[in-house]
């Protein structure tokens, strides 16, 4: 294995999934400043967590995580519990602020408080009584396939999302699934129907509930993902609104990512009196942790999914299918608005869990290091993950996983393999875009997420993309991005934004130098792609969208749904001669 280390005796990486920092060196050094301290709400698709950084040299000093349950009632549905979420987050808060006392802190040491956020995933609930309308339904769920192949169907302009929002159109954004909610759950018609019903991405629904409901808020980052809002005036689309009949009062004001935003209030939050000062989409989060501040630098989070993304600078750059133009970061209400080309990948640690929950093929995901690294190579299998479609840059959700290339030789260890290089080959699918589409020439990588504990992994990625990669010591590079971008806003004043500066002093990478020829290369990657044309196309028809266990439910989702789709093109059209005429 080719891996170098730029960190002075730790090249080692900690093994243990918990501790954010890959080395305990770097936890006691934290104590030797003692300023003001920032907290960060890290709200990931799995795990939530809440963590403390001194500043202005943002190490964490304190943190405490668990784990967010899934519900998924069908095939394709994943729902999460927006009352968990919360409890979740105000005991992470509560614990992390246990540990301050023996580290010579106390509460009153956390000037300011930043949110990170999974993306997409949205969450419908009541201003009166603040309650939930339903589960949050999460950014991979694909309840509404059908309803997006019908548009596909009917819209001539196969760019007319992509011009105004840098996004295709996709059951991953949230306008679809706000759409769904109104159409199918008859409390949330209700609500709108009584001008009740707020609507959100997960920031804001966490910000309403801190705020005792004071704040119905989002960042540029977020709201960059919701298919509604407008990438040029960074408001909402008044064209999208009606395209989906969704009101604008339903929806959070858009904010800058960084500024003073409000105080927390709730009394069941141990952060009550706290100032909220950050707000960012846990992508974008780790874009920022990791330094790619100036055009052209890349990096890749290898978590149940893959997000890998390419700071463009202050100007959008649009792909003509298969990466998404999003906001990078607003650092400030007068700050220039930094953009990202992203490719997102729906599967890559989540097939390890698959391997581990569903075939019980390894006994846990952190073993697949060792089961792939028991034979050279996958033998050549190669493993599709393509489980509710593929995204990034295909965007065909009638894809369904394959293995393929078995023989009577074939065993496990092979197949793990195959899952650690399918998250390399869907990686280098999206570098092959950005070069192709956009002329970007990444020459370099930067990872991180939990799966980058494993060293195999990264080998493979660094010798099927032929790139040197390097792995961020930081391991939760989102938090950190997020602490930064909280403390450094106008009004808190812990910090200025000097990314250069910071790179140098505590971030330390290890290096993973390609081992491969352009040759072995290329030759791997073509078989990759062959794998993908078999998995394309699987699903003939989807089925037709169905609440899943209230009976009661059912009859009332498919009128609705007619109407919407009928109401939808009837607008799609008016608005696209608008378009033209204008
Ligand atoms: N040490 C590890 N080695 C390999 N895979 C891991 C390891 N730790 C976690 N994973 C994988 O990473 C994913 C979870 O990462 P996490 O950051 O908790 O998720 P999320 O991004 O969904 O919040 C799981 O799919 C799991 O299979
Ligand atoms: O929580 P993660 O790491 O799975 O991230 C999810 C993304 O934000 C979805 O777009």
């Amino acid at each position: 294995m080719s891996k170098t280390s730029m960190t002075e005796g730790k090249n080692v990486p900690n093994s243990s999934a918990d501790v954010p920092f890959r080395s305990k060196e770097l936890r006691k050094q934290s104590l030797i400043q003692h300023t003001g301290l920032v907290g960060v709400i890290d709200e990931g698709t799995k795990t939530i967590g809440f963590s403390i950084y001194t500043t202005p040299d943002f190490k964490e000093i304190a943190a405490h995580r668990v784990e967010l349950g899934v519900i998924s009632s069908q095939d394709g549905w994943y729902e999460q519990d927006p009352l968990e979420m919360m409890a979740s987050i105000n005991k992470c808060a509560e614990e992390a602020i246990k540990q301050l006392p023996e580290l010579g802190f106390s509460s009153s040491d956390i000037i300011t408080v930043g949110i990170t956020n999974q993306r997409e995933t949205t969450i419908v609930w009541d201003a009166v009584t603040g309650k939930p309308l339903y589960n949050a339904i999460v950014w991979k769920d694909i309840r509404t396939s059908s309803t997006v192949e019908q548009i596909v169907a009917k819209v001539q302009d196969p760019n007319y999302f992509k011009r105004r929002t840098g996004l295709p159109i996709s059951t991953y954004f949230s306008a679809l699934k706000i759409r769904w909610l109104k159409d199918n759950v008859p409390e949330v018609r209700q609500a709108c129907r009584e001008k009740r019903c707020k609507a959100g991405t997960v920031d804001s629904w966490i910000i309403w509930n801190l705020t005792n409901g004071a704040l119905h808020i989002t960042d540029v980052t977020n709201a960059s993902r919701t298919l509604l809002m407008n990438l040029e005036t960074q408001n909402w689309d008044p064209v999208l609104l009606k395209t989906f009949a969704i009101r604008e009062e339903m929806l959070p004001s858009i904010h800058s990512c960084s500024e003073v935003f409000g105080k927390i209030t709730s009394e069941r939050s141990a952060l009550r009196g706290i100032t909220l000062s950050g707000i960012l989409g846990n992508q974008q989060a780790s874009l920022l942790g990791q330094m790619c501040v100036k055009p052209g630098q890349t990096k890749n989070t290898y978590r149940s999914g893959c997000f890998l993304l390419c700071n463009t600078g202050d100007k959008p750059v649009f792909s003509s299918h298969g990466l998404l133009t999003t906001v990078a970061y607003k650092l400030g209400p007068q700050a220039p608005t930094i953009y990202a080309l992203e490719g997102s990948v729906s599967v890559a640690g989540h097939a390890l869990s698959w391997l581990q929950q569903k075939v019980r093929l390894l006994p846990d995901s952190r073993d697949a290091e060792k089961y792939a690294e028991a034979v050279p190579t996958a033998g050549d299998v190669y493993f599709v993950p393509a489980f509710t479609g593929l995204y990034a840059p295909y965007w065909r959700q009638n894809a369904r996983g394959i293995i393929i290339g078995l023989t009577q030789f074939t065993r496990k260890n092979h197949i793990v393999r195959a899952a650690l290089e399918s998250i390399c080959f869907q990686t280098r699918d999206i570098l092959e875009c950005m070069h192709q589409e956009c002329g970007y020439d990444i020459n370099k990588l930067h990872a991180d997420g939990k799966l980058t504990t494993n060293n195999l992994l990264m080998q493979l990625q660094a010798d099927t993309a032929g790139l040197p990669l390097f792995r961020s010591q930081l391991m939760d590079s989102t938090a950190f991005g997020a602490a930064m971008c909280a403390a450094q806003a106008e009004g808190i004043g812990l910090c200025k934004f000097e990314p250069e500066k910071r790179y140098y002093e505590n971030v330390h990478y290890d290096t993973f130098l390609p081992t491969t020829t352009e040759q072995e290369r290329e030759e791997r990657y073509g078989k990759w792609k062959r794998a993908v044309e078999r998995s394309l196309g699987w699903v003939i028809k989807q089925k037709k969208t169905r609440t899943h266990t209230e009976e009661n439910y059912r009859m009332l989702s498919s009128l609705p749904a007619s109407i919407f789709l009928i109401s939808t093109f009837a607008m799609l059209v008016h608005s696209l001669s608008a378009t033209v005429k204008s």
